[in-house]
């Protein structure tokens, strides 16, 4: 009878392994940090790999993160920048991920980089998706991730019906409807990482400040239906540890 392994702490998703927790003193502690700690992992992708890739999300919360991280002394021309989501909009649309990256971190030193938005001029929604897969096939350095009051992260809402789909998809990004989803706002139409994406990143790093989200992160940690609260996903899906980056 072959010997089965006991189960070790990086089986749970809530071990100290799995999930870390920085609590920043205000917001210009929390911005420098999370800049501190992304620059380090871009550089150390480039000493290794040549090499690196950043995964950004979009929202309210990530703008001064970004904007510290463009002034970082990093090798910027070996950087590729990409999206973890997308609205269904124009790359230079307002609301859109692309023009949020372009005018926050694609400044200063990072104006070298080298950005991929997901959507271009004339590219369908199949084409798009298709696009962001394709890239995809470069791993990611990490993921930054964000946390929607309603329990979202990347574009993966809880009650859509594409949600079931997305969540145990193969692929890296899908397209996805949150029709009907309030935490969406006026951009139901979205392109997303899925858990597939989201495992083959080297790091994850979710960005939250104020004390509804540390609530809100306290009840996704005790919830176990990632249907219910997508956000567990950035945990629960096995891979790297997440890095948790809060301030009031
Ligand atoms: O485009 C998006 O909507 C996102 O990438 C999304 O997942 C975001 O990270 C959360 O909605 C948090 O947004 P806030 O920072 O605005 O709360």
């Amino acid at each position: 009878m072959p010997l089965q392994t006991p189960p070790t702490a990086d089986d749970d998703p809530l071990s100290p392994r799995r999930v870390q927790f920085h609590a920043h003193v205000d917001a210009d502690a929390w911005a420098w940090s999370c800049a501190v700690a992304l620059t380090g992992i871009l550089r150390r992708d480039i000493a290794e790999r040549g090499l690196a890739r950043l995964l950004l999300s979009g929202g309210t919360t990530p703008a001064p993160v970004y904007r510290a991280l463009s002034k970082a002394p990093i090798e910027w021309d070996k950087v590729e920048v990409a999206l973890v989501d997308e609205r269904w909009l124009q790359p230079d649309d307002p609301d859109s991920n692309a023009r949020l990256v372009r005018e926050t971190l694609l400044q200063n030193r990072a104006k070298a980089a080298h950005f991929e938005p997901i959507t271009r001029v004339g590219r369908t929604l199949e084409e798009s998706v298709a696009s962001a897969n394709a890239h995809a096939r470069r791993p990611a350095s990490v993921a930054v991730l964000g946390m929607g009051e309603d329990g979202h992260t990347a574009s993966l809402f809880s009650g859509a019906r594409d949600l079931p789909r997305a969540l145990a998809s193969k692929s890296d990004y899908v397209a996805f409807d949150a029709s009907g989803c309030a935490g969406a706002g006026a951009w139901p139409l979205r392109i997303s990482l899925t858990p597939t994406g989201l495992s083959k990143a080297r790091e994850r790093m979710l960005l939250i400040r104020g004390e509804a989200k540390r609530r809100l992160l306290d009840r996704a940690l005790d919830s176990n239906d990632a249907t219910l609260m997508p956000v567990r996903v950035a945990f629960s899906t096995p891979g790297a540890a997440l890095q948790i980056h809060w301030c009031p």
